[in-house]
């Protein structure tokens, strides 16, 4: 059995990783941590856990000690010291946040408005969006889990810019996310009377996904790319899509995307290629690790209009992360993962 931690389990991102992991059969829950409820049980903070999991938060170093992987579900910023420790340990560190998913420190510092205090630790970190990089996965001490909206983009776009299906000049993407992507914290744009019957973009221009989406695009694309990227807040609790807009190539037809795409994918247990004309919608892949692709052309455009829609929570965070596990510990991947999404 592998023993697995949790620091920052009272957040979303956390708790759900506590959740999913409930019926993972190789894995133990070896401690959980907070701050701010240390030493209350998680159940008086998440009553849905009554009567299943009810252990007490506890301190981050009994994490780690007790840990062969933990899981930092934490705010940008903080998560390089409880990485380190585990470095030092021997154990395998899965940061939710940002902190290891930029290759380019300065880029970071632009976006992230800090510097790392630990450049070395870096050098052994690998970016976790599972079916880019299981090979590096396989071994890497730190995993940096992809963002929610990342994930989405990435898997939505990559067979179309590997199988050079479209121009890579001008990128549109138009995203749409859940409240439980803003995590637990209140913010006055979440509070229920602000968001309830309302929609509207975010940080037009200026989201921090933007640097990931175009480091991991222009990896795909054999070329530095550069997007458009506006994030929506959408008055649901779950789910993420995007909507994303690309100029075909000289001689390109959705036909033909659509066929590569599904070549592409064939393989890979959490990417569902729809069926031509069915279109991707969040509502299918609640609760459940899969990213749903459909596609779609604006013919007197030559736009090729690709939809990903994924569960933030699940595919977007817990799921992906529990999935870069049974890759790093040589599980097999869906292990844990076969949750069914609900009809309704
Ligand atoms: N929600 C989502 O859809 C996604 C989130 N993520 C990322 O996952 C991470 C967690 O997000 P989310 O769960 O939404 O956030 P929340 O705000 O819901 O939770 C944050 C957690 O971090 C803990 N924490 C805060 N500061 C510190 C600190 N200095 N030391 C130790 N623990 C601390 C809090 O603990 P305490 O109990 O003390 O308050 C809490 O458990 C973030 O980096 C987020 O960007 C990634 C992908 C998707
Ligand atoms: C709805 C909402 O607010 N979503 C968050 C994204 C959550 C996420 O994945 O962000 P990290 O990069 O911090 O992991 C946002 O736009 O900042």
């Amino acid at each position: 059995m592998i023993k697995a931690g949790i620091i920052g389990a009272t957040g979303y991102a956390g708790v759900e990783i506590l959740r999913i992991l409930q019926s993972h059969p190789e894995v133990q829950i070896a401690a959980i941590s907070s701050v701010s409820f240390e030493e209350q049980g998680i159940d008086t903070v998440y009553p849905n856990l009554y009567g299943i999991e009810e252990r007490k938060l506890t301190h981050s170093d009994e994490v780690i000690a007790g840990s062969d992987v933990v899981f930092g579900s934490l705010p940008a910023g903080v998560s390089e010291e409880f990485a380190q420790k585990c470095v030092d340990r021997g154990a395998v560190f899965i940061d939710m946040g940002a902190d290891f998913r930029l290759d380019d420190e300065a880029v970071y510092a632009k976006w992230y408005k800090q510097a790392y205090k630990r450049p070395e630790l870096h050098e052994k970190a690998v970016y976790g969006l599972t079916e880019w990089n299981r090979a590096e996965i396989a071994k890497a001490p730190v995993i940096g889990n992809p963002g929610c909206f990342p994930t989405s983009v990435a898997l939505g776009l990559w067979p179309a810019l590997m199988g050079g299906l479209v121009k890579t000049g001008s990128i549109v993407i138009d995203s749409k996310s859940g409240v439980t992507g803003a995590g637990r914290g209140l913010t006055q744009n979440t509070h229920y009377a602000e968001l309830n019957e309302g929609f509207a973009p975010y940080k037009i221009g200026a989201h921090r996904h933007t640097p990931e989406i175009e480091q991991t695009l222009s990896k795909m694309a054999g070329t530095q790319v550069q997007v458009v990227f506006t994030p929506h807040l959408l008055p649901i609790n779950r789910g993420i899509l995007s909507t994303m807009y690309l100029k075909f190539a000289d001689g390109a037809t959705l036909a033909r995307a659509h066929a590569a795409y599904e070549d592409f994918y064939r393989k890979e247990p959490f990417v569902r290629v729809l069926r031509a004309g069915d279109i991707a919608n969040v509502k299918n892949v609640r609760y459940s690790n899969y990213c749903d692709i459909s596609l779609h052309e604006d013919a007197h455009t030559g736009t090729l209009i690709v939809v990903a829609a994924i569960d933030n929570m699940v595919k977007g965070a817990a799921g992906q992360a529990i999935q870069n596990m049974n890759v790093r510990f040589g599980l097999p991947e869906t292990m844990g993962l076969t949750m069914v999404p609900p009809a309704f």
